[in-house]
């Protein structure tokens, strides 16, 4: 693997756009269009979240992960993707870039936002919404992995307007699709894969299907991104940024300009490795299509319009083992 990643994966400080300077914004916008247009991942700095924040969300991952089996799988994911998804239930059915035949050797557990039960959505069963489904004996959980979910949440909505320039858009071009965004939290365990295997991972290669992704930095190396040559890359492991990765839907937006980049884990310590990725995506009800700045008589549209709704109930039906499994009683 070529471990010089000399701008292909370019650390970026995002502070000056955050403080309002003049001109910031362009700069970030212009270095964003840059590694967008070539590996996808940029590295945030200054971003202005607390570490203790993402410190206490991977306090709590490990937490979760340490309790009995029984009591995870108490919390097993159900119709909704809210809860625990235990080793061996995803297999990433709708990567191009691997024919992946072997369960991850991940377990994770999903929150969304934190919605009351006589939330008036909740009660009225709006779609792809639901309760996030918490561990009733561990306290603090919900409030670290919410106080960073809530930090996260703020800062992509922060950065949303970069990504807009960055396409030649105006500030607020994304700010309508994104007054209710669809968010998800992520806490995942790979568990030690020492010796390789052929066609196994922590996780398969695959692109990420939201907007962008922003993973803080794991104690443990194993995330390497492809670039558009082939060849894989880690990105900077510096403590305290973030590694932000463009999604599908922003491939979408910006037809391909910004293609969404295949990545994969591979955990080959001997320890635990802990991510806690963060999914930044459109509201349900957005439609997403291809924006005016990146079309045009010579670079036609690729892609019909497309509720976010629609694209996720595609994606539930196709990754999910656990739902192929006729007859198994979900929660
Ligand atoms: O574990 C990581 O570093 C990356 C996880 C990831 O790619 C994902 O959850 O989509
Ligand atoms: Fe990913």
């Amino acid at each position: 693997m070529n471990q010089t990643v000399e701008g292909r994966i370019p650390v970026l400080d995002v502070g000056p756009m955050l403080e309002g300077v003049p001109g910031a914004m362009d700069a970030l916008a212009a270095s964003i269009a840059r590694s967008c247009r070539d590996t996808g991942f940029l590295v945030l700095a200054n971003h202005g979240v607390p570490q203790a924040l993402a410190d206490g969300c991977f306090e709590a991952a490990a937490r979760f992960f340490a309790l009995p089996e029984e009591e995870k799988l108490a919390l097993k994911v159900g119709m909704l993707n809210l809860g625990f998804l235990p080793t061996g239930a995803q297999v990433i059915r709708t990567s191009t870039v691997n024919h992946n035949t072997k369960p991850n050797l991940n377990e994770s557990f999903y929150i969304s936002r934190d919605y009351a039960a006589d939330d008036p959505d909740i009660v009225a069963g709006k779609p792809f919404i639901g309760l996030n489904r918490w561990p009733p004996g561990l306290p603090g959980f919900r409030e670290a992995t919410m106080a960073y979910y809530t930090a996260m949440q703020a800062l992509a909505q922060r950065m949303l307007p970069a990504f807009a320039v960055a396409l030649g858009l105006a500030p607020d071009y994304f700010a309508e699709d994104f007054t209710d965004p669809s968010c998800t939290l992520r806490l995942i365990r790979y568990q030690p894969q020492p010796e390789a295997e052929d066609n196994r991972f922590g996780f398969a290669p695959h692109i990420d299907t939201n907007f962008i992704t922003f993973l803080a930095q794991s104690a443990l190396p194993g995330l390497e991104v492809r670039t558009r040559e082939g060849t894989w890359l880690r990105p900077p492991a510096i403590p305290g940024t973030f590694v932000v990765n463009t999604a599908e839907m922003l491939g979408r937006y910006s037809n391909d300009r910004f293609a969404p980049t295949p990545h994969r884990v591979v955990n080959a310590s001997n320890q635990m490795r802990y991510a806690i990725p963060f999914f930044f995506g459109p509201g349900n009800d957005a439609v997403i299509t291809p924006v005016p700045s990146c079309v045009s008589e010579t670079e036609p549209a690729k892609y019909a319009p497309l509720r976010y709704l629609d694209h996720r109930r595609k994606l539930n039906q196709t990754n999910f083992a656990h739902r192929q499994q006729a007859g198994e009683t979900v929660a």
